[in-house]
């Protein structure tokens, strides 16, 4: 059952509303007394209609209050739907703001099927709801003045069609209770249908390869989720439809019961009971509409609630020094990064777990120190741990212990968000933004770039600052993920094979040109590398083997 104290849609707009909520409460209470006096006027009309003929100021003070209803109406209506739409839109960015301070493992074990359809757009819902719960709150005022009316016609008719009224609504409310259970089935069906959606969208490359892959995937994820979606959503549907098509017609019953039955049993006369008959038919009619609005608002419950949980979830996976960056506001300054010098990692280590808590894999850096200018190579087998030592040398991964001094100080000095800023990483999966970000180089800056990286001819920068496009082939990406890393120019270059998808000729260009230029220029290079005939270049190179830096390197002095 809806509790509409703790009700997330009721607490959005208690909080979004400020100072302006009491006004549109006035404005509501004082429309609902509009109504009900525009009520009766036409009450007084139809009387003087039977009597001497309509009179001119009963004509007039019905459009007066039409007139004063149609303003307050409208000012009501736009104002707490600005105000809905405000707010949702606001704690969206909140949560996306939120969804950015988790951890880079965190984010890994998040469901992006869930992610997604909690922060779908449900603006319109919310907004929709916004505005029928302002009309019903300004007719329930119009039908309280209407039962007033009744009263002063007859006692027992306006008792008898309260009795009745509560009854069909008691009625309603229990046949509605219980949708909130089939809407929490629909919700989690739903989220799983989304994320058999998000396997289509991430792998349809493969899919449109190979029909058996999309008939697995059709057949044994994405309809029978839908098939779950839809029966449960379907359970639902069917509870509303049946308790609104109720309430449709017990309305009608209780019209009929004030026609045939009251003026015999209660010994109304024809004017006490044509009094009734409208007062009542002017109340049922927003009723229907008030008990419309209770379907609307489960379905906006169960989205807020959803946004609700993934903002607690991403509470609780918040990066420790993210915690205070992002609850205040994401538009922090960004931060300064002293010069670097030297790094150095010891007794250093990460392990994966799995959802049992045991340990699937890790690392341990006995000690790794990279100075200033140094070319490093790390080569491996797969899976020997160098991506994951990058990540925790970069700060993605916090290390479950050991010490990390920078220019010979500790991390805890620097500050996670400034150590990280020190890298400039280009990993082996990685995002191609349609500008480079974070980069304040001038367009003919970045163009030198693009020229430095073969891609001119295919890519250009646009008037605002964009890439002409993005439609490029694999090694085309790689080289232009590269001029952005180049773009940021940051002291220490992180690179994860980046040359793994370059021709040859690029290739030999990156190792024996690119890397020692950058080198020559102070920069910092780290690399994972399997391109075993450039190490050369390297000052360094360090092998890894099941997750520890091994001796069969090599070593070499340059002069
Ligand atoms: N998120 C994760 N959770 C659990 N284990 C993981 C996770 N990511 C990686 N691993 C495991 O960690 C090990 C090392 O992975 P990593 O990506 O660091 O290897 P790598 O040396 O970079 O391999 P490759 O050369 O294939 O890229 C692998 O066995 C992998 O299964």
């Amino acid at each position: 059952m809806l509790d509409i104290k703790n009700s997330y849609f009721f607490t959005l707009l208690r909080s979004r509303s400020g100072p302006e909520g009491t006004k549109l409460v006035a404005a509501c209470l004082a429309a609902g007394l509009m109504q009900g006096l525009a009520v009766f006027t036409v009450l007084q009309g139809l009387e003087q209609l039977c009597d001497t003929g309509i009179r001119f100021h009963t004509f007039l003070a019905f459009l007066v209050c039409l007139g004063i209803f149609y303003y307050l109406f409208r000012y009501m209506t736009e104002h707490a739907a600005l105000i809905a739409l405000r707010g949702v839109m606001e704690w969206r960015m909140r949560v996306a703001t939120k969804l950015r301070g988790i951890s880079l493992k965190e984010y890994d074990k998040l469901d992006k099927g869930w992610v997604q359809s909690a922060l779908v757009d449900e603006r319109e819902m919310v907004v929709e709801a916004t505005r029928m719960l302002m009309a019903s709150a300004a007719s329930t005022i119009m039908i309280l003045v209407s039962f007033l009316k009744m009263f002063t016609v007859s006692v027992p008719g306006a008792l008898v069609v309260i009795v009745f009224l509560c009854l069909g609504l008691v009625i309603f409310l229990r046949l509605v209770h219980g949708v909130y259970a089939f809407m929490e089935t629909a919700g989690s069906a739903e989220t799983d249908f989304s994320a058999s959606l998000l396997d289509l969208q991430d792998g349809f490359r493969q899919l449109k390869q190979h029909k058996p892959k999309t008939s697995d995937l059709f057949a044994n994820y994405v309809m029978p989720g839908l098939g779950r979606a839809a029966a449960a959503r379907k359970a639902t549907e069917r509870r509303h439809a049946l308790a609104i098509s109720f309430f449709a017609v017990f309305n009608l019953l209780i019209l009929g019961l004030i026609l045939f039955l009251m003026p015999g049993f209660l010994g109304l006369d024809v004017t006490a009971t044509s009094t009734i008959l409208v007062l009542s038919m002017f109340s049922l009619s927003p009723m229907m509409s008030l008990v419309g609005f209770v379907p609307l608002l489960t379905k906006v419950e169960m989205n807020l609630q959803d946004l609700t949980s993934l903002e607690q979830r991403l509470d609780s996976m918040a990066e420790e020094f993210e915690i205070k960056g992002i609850a205040t506001h994401w538009q922090h300054k960004d931060p300064v990064v002293p010069p670097f010098e030297s790094l150095c990692l010891r007794d250093v280590r990460f392990d994966y777990f799995d959802k049992q808590g045991m340990r699937v894999f890790g690392i341990h850096v006995d000690e790794f120190v990279l100075r200033r200018g140094e070319l490093v190579f790390i080569r491996g087998g797969n899976g020997s741990g160098k991506s994951t030592f990058m990540n925790v040398l970069s700060g993605l991964y916090a290390a479950q212990s050991g010490m990390f001094f920078c220019n010979d100080r500790p991390l805890a000095d620097w500050g996670m968000e400034v150590y990280r800023n020190l890298f400039a990483v280009l990993p082996s999966e990685f995002h191609l933004f349609r500008t480079p970000l974070g980069v304040h180089a001038p367009a003919d800056q970045v163009e030198d770039v693009l020229r430095l990286m073969r891609i001119e001819s295919k890519v250009s920068v646009n008037q605002d600052g964009s890439f002409s496009t993005l439609e490029l082939s694999a090694g085309q990406r790689k080289r232009l993920a590269l001029a952005c890393a180049l773009l940021e120019d940051r002291d220490v270059y992180l690179f994860d094979e980046v040359a793994a998808d370059f021709d040859p000729g690029f290739r030999n260009f990156f190792y024996e040109s690119l890397l020692p230029d950058l080198q020559r220029k102070g920069k910092t290079i780290l690399a994972i590398s399997h391109d075993d005939r450039y190490f050369h270049v390297a000052d360094r190179v360090l092998c890894m083997r099941d997750g520890v830096f091994t001796e069969n390197g090599h070593d070499k002095e340059k002069s």
